[in-house]
């Protein structure tokens, strides 16, 4: 794909498997969102084809449209309209929509159904356009960064919406800056740079590397004699194989982890309550 003299992606190849969430990972111009364009029949690519469910998304344009969803990277909703006439807009064009009003709920804008789209965060921005992506039940749906610019607790109800679509058969693919969203949600990443491709494969393929780093999670808090008693057997083990451990770090967290710990419940209120605030009547 070119723009002009510019070649914004070369020589990629990948496929991607149906009901997977398949994550393009990749720098600010890397090439992302021209991918996803191309595949959504926005962009027409100077050399190479892409297929999506078997078509072509510029000829078979018509057939292809009703059978994918599509979060664009901001915008996608006149200045002025209210968030769920938008939705009640978009699910009109479709055969068979999601409820909208459970929808919106789900995505957390119930509050937010008679705020003009320009006075929406832009969390809640990026929520109503995931829920106009999946609104007409797509079999495909392409979201270019749909967490950017959510608050941790926004971005983990994406994360679990998401996961539910692949459950449910939808193929997701999405774009991100977010390493962390890639490991936590993608079954296959791909790694793109200037316009190519640079790696692919599953997050712990990608992230196993040299096996140089082991990270244990447990499902409860280690009492200190625990903590001692493992310690002991690590460095057992260790000598026994002749590794050497160069570290051990007991209960690091995210700090993704640590705001929702403090701040999570209060977060929600507080995104209802600025909801309020926003209501506009024009
Ligand atoms: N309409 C356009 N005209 C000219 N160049 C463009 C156009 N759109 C994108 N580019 C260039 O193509 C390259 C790839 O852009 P693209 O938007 O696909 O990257 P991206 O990985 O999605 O970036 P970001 O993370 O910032 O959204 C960049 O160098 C960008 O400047």
């Amino acid at each position: 794909m070119r723009y002009g003299e510019k070649v914004a992606v070369d020589r990629m190849s990948l496929t991607v498997e149906r009901a997977t969430i398949t994550a393009v990972l990749g720098p600010n111009g890397a090439g992302k969102t021209t991918t996803l364009e191309t595949c959504e029949g926005y962009r027409r690519p100077q050399q190479g084809s892409v297929r999506v469910l078997g078509l072509d998304p510029v000829r078979d344009r018509r057939a292809l449209l009703p059978r994918i969803g599509v979060m664009l990277q901001g915008g996608g909703a006149w200045s002025g309209v209210h968030a769920m006439e938008m939705l009640d807009h978009i699910a009109r064009l479709h055969a068979h929509p999601l409820d909208t009003g459970l929808l919106a709920e789900r995505l957390g804008l119930g509050e937010c159904g008679r705020t003009p789209y320009r006075r929406l965060s832009g969390g809640q921005q990026q929520r109503l356009g995931l829920a106009m992506a999946i609104v007409g039940r797509p079999e495909i749906v392409f979201v270019d960064e749909p967490t950017a610019g959510m608050d941790p607790q926004a971005r983990r109800t994406t994360w679990e919406l998401l996961r539910e679509l692949r459950e449910s058969g939808v193929t997701v693919v999405l774009t991100t800056h977010y390493l962390e969203e890639a490991e936590q949600l993608a079954d296959q990443v791909h790694i793109i740079d200037h316009g190519q491709l640079i790696a692919s494969g599953t997050p712990e393929e990608l992230t196993r590397g040299s096996s140089a780093t082991v990270r244990l999670v447990v499902d409860k808090e280690l009492p200190v004699a625990a903590e001692a008693a493992l310690r002991a057997s690590i460095d057992r083990w260790s000598g026994e194989n002749g590794v050497g451990v160069r570290s051990i770090s007991f209960g690091s967290r995210t700090l993704e982890d640590v705001f929702l710990e403090l701040t999570g419940r209060d977060l929600g209120t507080a995104i209802g309550s600025d909801i309020g605030r926003d209501v506009d009547d024009d």
